[in-house]
């Protein structure tokens, strides 16, 4: 090999500095846990909110959504097949979640992108996926410049569901089952700030009920301009 062959670049200051500046805000509070693995950085708050944030956040979902859609240069019918809402981040029941999610992660509110509400019926499901964008695919330019990748995910149950719906990480061996309130969140960056591929989940099949979360994702920069 040539002494002038470099490897592509995969780690990065700024992503390391979001996955260490986060994590230090959800160790430091003692309403959150960490799981027990290394391998990645993923935590849960129980109660997170109330039964009556978590219902005006369903009402809004239920009002107003669309069949889901999957960022990929080879979509794959059935890989996602859940119903999704774009969550507008003024609406006066969103705005006090969005904001206390952001402080909660310690992160600038305009890194997140729109909070998106999720609905899952019986058999539907979002098969095993990482939520950082592959910069190898055609969709990386375009999303580049709207606070380039993904660093942190916040993901909130809005409901018990009666069978199925468990998100599960294969590679890192956790499978967690929805819990009206709770909210789970993990870094999709390893500690250098290169992307962490232990982070890839699955929402399993729901089998009976219906399940409802909203999802927030956090770039690396301003999604919000
Ligand atoms: O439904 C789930 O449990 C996972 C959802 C998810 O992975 C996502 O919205 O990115
Ligand atoms: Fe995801």
């Amino acid at each position: 090999m040539s002494i002038f062959a470099r490897k592509p670049k995969t780690t990065s200051k700024l992503r390391e500095a979001a996955g260490t500046h986060t994590a230090r805000a959800l160790d430091a509070n003692p309403a959150v846990t960490r799981v027990g693995v290394e391998t990645a950085q993923i935590y849960y708050h129980a109660g997170f909110l109330s039964p009556e944030q978590c219902d005006g956040l369903i009402a809004l979902i239920d009002a107003n959504n669309r069949p889901s859609t999957l960022l990929s240069d080879r979509p794959d019918v059935g890989f996602r097949t859940s119903h999704s809402c774009d969550m507008n981040r003024y609406d006066p029941a969103v705005q006090p979640i969005d904001e206390a999610i952001a402080r909660l992660l310690d992160i600038a509110p305009e890194r997140g992108e729109t909070m998106q509400g999720q609905r899952y019926a019986p058999g539907q499901q979002f098969r095993a996926h990482h939520d950082y964008f592959h910069e190898s695919e055609s969709y990386w330019e375009k999303v580049k410049v709207h606070g380039g990748q993904r660093t942190w995910t916040a993901m909130i149950y809005l409901n018990d569901v009666e069978d199925g719906g468990a998100t599960w990480f294969p590679h890192a061996g956790i499978k967690v089952a929805p819990r009206r309130g709770m909210l789970l969140a993990w870094n999709n960056m390893k500690l250098d700030g290169s992307p962490n591929e232990m982070t890839l989940h699955e929402g399993m099949p729901v089998v009976e009920g219906v399940k409802y979360i909203i999802t927030k994702w956090f770039r690396e920069g301003n999604w919000v301009n």
